[in-house]
């Protein structure tokens, strides 16, 4: 295995991340997801719990990531207005709100019982 090389894979990924994170959308993202560490601190939670608080916040800041790439992707191919331009871009912007619908639910689930 070529360790330059690797090493230099990781310096693009960490630089993706980077780039993914001074999105507006993505700042959005981090906020609700310090806010819902914070909240998790001062309620307690399980072991369990905090899995499952940690993979909802990474499959959703995961899909933003991903749709910026979308994004960025169909920019590229098509500047111009098209339909199947919007397509793709909505239909990323729509995962990206289903999995933020999902992790509002899962984290009234646990939260809830335990403030009520
Ligand atoms: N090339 C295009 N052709 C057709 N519709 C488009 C195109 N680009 C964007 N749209 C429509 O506009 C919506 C918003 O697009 P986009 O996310 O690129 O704008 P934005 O939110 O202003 O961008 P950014 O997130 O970079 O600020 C898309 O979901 C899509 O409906």
């Amino acid at each position: 295995m070529d360790a330059h090389k690797l090493l230099k894979s990781f310096g693009y990924a960490f630089y993706g991340i980077w780039t993914a994170f001074n999105e507006q959308n993505m700042r959005i993202h981090m906020i609700s997801a310090l806010i819902v560490i914070i909240a998790g601190v001062f309620t307690g939670l399980t072991n369990i719990e905090w899995m499952i608080i940690i993979l909802v916040i990474t499959l959703v800041i995961g899909a933003e990531m991903i749709n910026t790439a979308i994004e960025s992707v169909v920019n590229l191919a098509s500047p111009d207005i098209h339909p199947l331009a919007k397509q793709a871009k909505d239909v990323a912007a729509g995962a990206v709100l289903v999995f933020a619908l999902a992790s509002v639910i899962i984290g009234l689930l646990i939260f809830l019982p335990k403030w009520f």
